[in-house]
């Protein structure tokens, strides 16, 4: 058994009202996308999966003994195996059922930033192997525009060597004063990602963030960047729980992204 490092949930305690309205997101997300038939699932990362995992597991085990979860990272790698679930990896499932993981916050077009917990690396891939990919969030998620509540920036995975460099591209050619090397909170140094690699948040004024595509791949260009925080066009929806109780979803339609509001039942 590994070390229980607290990742597995949770729920017994009274909760706030930010982690009910996480629940809720991840509740309403598996009970409409994880389905009997889905035998391959990517679990995200964050302080909202657990709820996810939570939820799947209540699915029951005759259910879940057939299927093969993948995660995102140490996080997701330890609830899957605390919740005893079957644990693969992506090199094993090239095609995933579903990816279900949280989003630092979620434009009009379901475009979002991920990467607040330095795992877009690894949450990208599993994003794009995925038939369908969901996103779950507490309400401070839903924006109009990128940037817009989440101010400290896109989070961009660097190779160590070349941070410097990389920084000085941000703010000198790309239009980031502003971006730093994310510090370790209770280690001397930089946060070090799954992969061993740095990570720079790099704030960006409004007129570029509503165009994420396009300061994506401008950053993604930068020779030292190992992947972008920023997931276009990859999420067919997302659930965002509400104080109220209800639950706004934002899904991709063929030609649009439309939004609904589920009340509470
Ligand atoms: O992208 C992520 C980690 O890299 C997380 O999914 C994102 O930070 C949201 O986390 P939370 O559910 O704690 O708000």
């Amino acid at each position: 058994m590994p070390a229980n490092t607290g990742a597995v949930p949770i729920t017994t305690t009274k909760l706030t009202a930010i982690e009910q309205s996480k629940r809720l997101a991840a509740y309403t997300a598996v009970d409409k996308h994880i389905l009997p038939e889905h035998k391959v699932i990517g679990i995200g990362s964050g302080s909202t999966v657990p709820y996810v995992v939570e939820r799947i597991v209540a699915q029951g085990r005759e259910l879940n003994k057939d299927r093969m979860f993948i995660p995102t990272g140490f996080q997701s790698k330890e609830l899957i195996v605390m919740s005893n679930l079957n644990l693969g990896d992506v090199d094993q499932f090239l095609t995933i059922d579903v990816t279900i993981d949280g989003a630092d916050e979620v434009d009009l077009n379901l475009n979002c930033i991920k990467g607040g917990g330095a795992c877009h690396l690894r949450e990208k891939v599993l994003a794009e192997a995925a038939n369908t990919f969901i996103l779950v969030a507490d309400y401070r998620k839903n924006a109009d525009y990128l940037g817009t509540n989440f101010t400290s920036g896109v989070p961009i995975e660097v190779v160590p060597f070349a941070y410097a460099k990389v920084l000085q591209n941000l703010r000198h050619v790309l239009g980031s004063p502003n971006a730093t090397l994310r510090m370790a909170k209770a280690k001397a140094g930089p946060v070090v990602s799954d992969n061993g690699n740095f990570v720079i948040d790099a704030p960006f004024p409004r007129e570029i963030m509503m165009n994420p595509f396009s300061i994506m791949t401008k950053i993604k260009m930068l020779t030292g960047v190992v992947e972008v925080g920023l997931f276009c066009d990859m999420a067919q929806a997302a659930y965002f729980g509400n104080e109220d109780g209800s639950v706004t979803v934002k899904k991709k339609t063929q030609s649009s992204v439309v939004e609904e509001i589920i009340q509470p039942s």
